[in-house]
C-alpha cells in the first residue's frame, strides 16, 4: 500500500522565529508511522534552520522552487546543489502560482525535475487547471499534458519516486475544494497517464496528492479516495495544530 504524504506549503508566510516555533512544536508531536510522511515546504531563508531543527525527527524539509542549473549568473536564484548541501530533501516544482506569476512553463518544470533527481532531491510536481479550463471540460487533457511534459525523459524509477500534486487552481486559497470524487477522478487519470508513459508497477508506486483548500474538516474524505495519496496544503498548514491534524489523518 502506498504511504500518505502530507506537505505543508507555507508559500511566502512567516518570519524565522515563527518557522522555528512551528517545527519545534510539530517535531515533538508528529506521529511516527511509516504510513505517513510529513513535509514542510518553507521559504529559502528558513531552510538551514528548519533542516537543523528537524534532524532526528520524521519531518522533512522542502524548498518551494529552485533553478535547474547547478550554478552561474542567475541573480536571485537558488540551485539544486545549494538545497542538497543544506540537507533539504524535497522541492516543489511548477506550483500554479509560479506558473501564473513567474513564467514557469512545462519545459522549465521538466528541466527542474531532471535537476532534482541529478542532485538526490525528490520533486513535488504540481499540475492543475483553471476554472475556465474546467468549465470547458479540458481538465483531463490539460493535466495529462502537464504530467507528460514534466516527466519527459525521466527513468521509470525516477517517475516512481516523483510526487505529483494535483491542484485545481480555482480551489487554491478560495475555500472551494474539489469534491473528493472529482479530485479522485483526476488523480486516477494522472495515474493512468503515468502507467501509459512508464509501467503499471511505476503507476502503482507514484504518490499523487490533492491540493486546494484542504483542511482538517475535509482531509479524511479526500484521503479515503482510491487514488489520493496525500495532500499539498497551503493555508491550513500554517498553524502547527492544524498541520498535525492533517498528518494524523494520513495515519488512518
Ligand atoms: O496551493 C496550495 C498548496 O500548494 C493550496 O493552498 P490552500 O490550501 O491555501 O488552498
Amino acid at each position: 500500500m502506498r504511504k500518505k504524504v502530507i506537505a505543508g506549503n507555507w508559500k511566502m508566510n512567516k518570519v524565522l522565529s515563527e518557522a522555528n516555533e512551528f517545527v519545534e512544536e510539530v517535531k515533538s508531536k508528529v506521529p511516527t508511522s511509516d504510513r505517513v510522511e510529513a513535509i514542510v515546504c518553507a521559504p529559502f531563508p528558513f531552510l538551514p534552520s528548519l533542516v537543523e531543527k528537524t534532524q532526528g525527527s520524521s519531518v522533512k524539509v522542502a524548498a518551494q522552487n529552485m533553478h535547474f542549473e547547478d550554478n552561474g549568473a542567475f541573480t536571485g536564484e537558488v540551485s539544486p546543489v545549494m538545497l542538497k548541501d543544506l540537507g533539504v530533501t524535497h522541492v516543489v516544482l511548477g506550483h500554479s502560482e509560479r506558473r501564473e506569476l513567474f513564467a514557469e512553463t512545462d519545459e522549465t518544470v521538466n528541466k527542474k525535475a531532471h535537476a532534482a533527481f541529478n542532485h538526490g532531491l525528490t520533486p513535488i510536481v504540481c499540475v492543475g487547471e483553471t476554472l475556465e479550463q474546467r468549465e470547458a471540460n479540458e481538465t483531463k487533457q490539460l493535466v495529462e499534458q502537464q504530467v507528460k511534459k514534466a516527466l519527459e525523459g525521466l527513468s521509470d524509477e525516477q517517475v516512481a519516486n516523483t510526487i505529483i500534486a494535483y491542484e485545481p487552481i480555482w480551489a487554491i486559497g478560495t475555500g472551494k475544494t474539489a469534491s473528493s470524487e472529482d479530485a479522485n477522478e483526476v488523480c486516477a487519470h494522472v495515474r493512468t497517464v503515468v502507467k501509459e508513459i512508464t509501467s503499471a508497477d511505476t503507476a502503482d508506486q507514484v504518490i499523487i496528492q490533492y491540493g486546494g483548500s484542504v483542511k482538517p474538516a475535509n482531509v479524511d474524505e479526500l484521503l479515503a479516495q482510491s487514488d489520493i495519496d496525500g495532500a499539498l496544503v497551503g493555508g491550513a498548514s500554517l498553524e502547527a495544530d492544524s498541520f498535525l491534524q492533517l498528518v494524523e489523518a494520513g495515519t488512518k
